[in-house]
């Protein structure tokens, strides 16, 4: 059971991987102060030892946290993922601990679907080739195997906030959009969804993936599949690394199956700027590589900034976890003359009976009370008017199947 304190001066923030100014600003107008920045991500003993007094952590897409890691950090009562991806962070052990996961869904949306756009014209052009023949004092002035957008094809795989904004501005160049999704979609303008991927991938010049890292989009871009793309078509990821099997892309390209490929994700990616970058595909000319930069411009940053500062801070001020994506989500009103106390603990039956009965027993009157289970996981709030609500939090902590408990006065 772990307990942890609500003094603001006491209370750390550690935000990593360069997250934007605006997130420490917002953080410091709401009243705290100590708050500890890094440029690059940190691992290994590094991390452990770093989180160890953290009670709130932000981090971007490098920063690896593992069960051993939530284990290091026993204050830590959420994490703030300063991107959409949360596939960095063993979302089920930080449940099991009682720590809210909170991530910034849409602000960087934009960011992603414009850079694809401009890949996607690039490399229809051969733009990536000639660009780098000229750099060698080379001129590869033709048509052949030059293309525009206009007329053709777009093959989006995952339909979400990525793909159905690239949907409408692909279009609005004159492409035909196709997409794949494994939930059925309201489609955007005249775009059309398809049944399989297989589908998608004969028909598209362009193809496009916009999934999530799971067990089901771990290499699901192998050789079978780069097979049935169109021949002289073009592949774009900036999803994630273990989406695409590079070696099969390799030789997709190599054969000259593909006209070109643009990657801003990969299976391994340097853990800062400082580190160096390898792949099987650097040194082939018709292949845009970038650093995992499609979310990477100033209004996504500041905008992730003070989106989830703001959520990390309405958390700890009064115990909103709504948007969480791994914890009971409960939108609580303000509690101005009471103390609330935040009771998170096993879900198992019988707690809130047992939380009651203290309250009872210790003469506490709860005025207002929330609660909220996700999987194994419950989260109890209880507005009190007393003092004595801190005596009725001591016994609270010895519940059988508490994780953990807060007040906040
Ligand atoms: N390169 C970069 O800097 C960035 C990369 N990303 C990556 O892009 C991904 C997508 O972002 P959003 O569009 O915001 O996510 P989203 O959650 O809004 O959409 C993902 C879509 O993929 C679909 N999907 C899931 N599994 C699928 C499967 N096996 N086959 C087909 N469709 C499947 C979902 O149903 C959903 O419609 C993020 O999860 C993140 O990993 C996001 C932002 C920046
Ligand atoms: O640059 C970043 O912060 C990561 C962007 C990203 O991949 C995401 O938002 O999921």
């Amino acid at each position: 059971m772990k307990q942890t304190s609500v003094d603001k001066q006491l209370i750390k923030f550690l935000l990593l991987e360069g997250v934007h100014d605006s997130a420490e600003a917002l953080i410091r107008a709401a009243g705290y102060h100590n708050i500890e920045r890094e440029k690059g991500s940190l691992e290994g003993q590094a991390l452990l030892d770093r989180v160890r007094d953290v009670h709130f952590l932000g981090i971007r897409s490098r920063t690896q946290l593992t069960a051993e890691v939530f284990d290091a950090a026993a204050k830590l009562n959420a994490v703030g993922c300063f991107c959409i991806g949360t596939n960095q962070v063993d979302l089920s052990a930080a449940l099991e601990r009682g720590i809210a996961v909170f991530n910034a869904p849409f602000s960087n949306t934009r960011s992603v679907a414009e850079l694809v756009l401009g890949q996607a014209i690039l490399l229809l052009r051969g733009v990536p080739a000639k660009n780098a023949a000229a750099h060698r004092g080379q001129w590869l002035k033709t048509a052949n195997n030059s293309y525009e957008l206009r007329g053709k094809t777009l093959g989006i795989v995952g339909y979400g906030s990525i793909g159905s904004q690239l949907s409408v501005m692909a279009e609005s160049l004159g492409m035909r959009v196709i997409f794949y999704d494994v939930v059925t979609k309201l489609p955007h303008g005249n775009a059309r969804q398809v049944l399989t991927l297989k589908e998608l991938l004969q028909e598209s010049h362009v193809v496009t993936l916009h999934v999530p890292e799971t067990i089901e989009t771990r290499w699901m871009m192998g050789s079978t599949q780069l097979a049935q793309m169109r021949d002289k078509s073009v592949l774009i990821n900036a999803s994630r690394g273990t989406v695409v099997e590079i070696s099969a892309l390799k030789h997709a390209i190599d054969s000259g199956k593909l006209l070109g490929a643009a990657l801003d994700v990969f299976p391994i990616e340097p853990a800062s700027n400082q580190d160096a970058f390898d792949s099987e595909l650097r040194g082939l000319d018709n292949v845009i590589l970038t650093p995992h930069i499609g979310g990477s411009t100033v209004e996504a940053q500041e905008s992730i900034g003070r989106e989830v500062a703001e959520k990390l801070v309405k958390y700890s001020d009064n115990g909103t976890s709504v948007s969480s994506v791994n914890f009971p989500e409960v939108a609580l009103p303000a509690h101005a003359g009471k103390h609330r106390i935040l009771h998170i603990h096993h879900n198992v039956p019988g707690i809130l009976s047992a939380i009651n009965q203290i309250f009872s027993d210790t003469g506490v009157n709860i005025s207002a009370q929330y609660l909220q289970t996700r999987g194994s996981v419950g989260y109890v709030v209880m507005d009190t008017d007393i003092e004595q609500s801190v005596e009725a939090l001591g016994r609270l902590r010895e519940v059988p199947g508490t994780i953990r408990t807060r007040i906040l006065f």
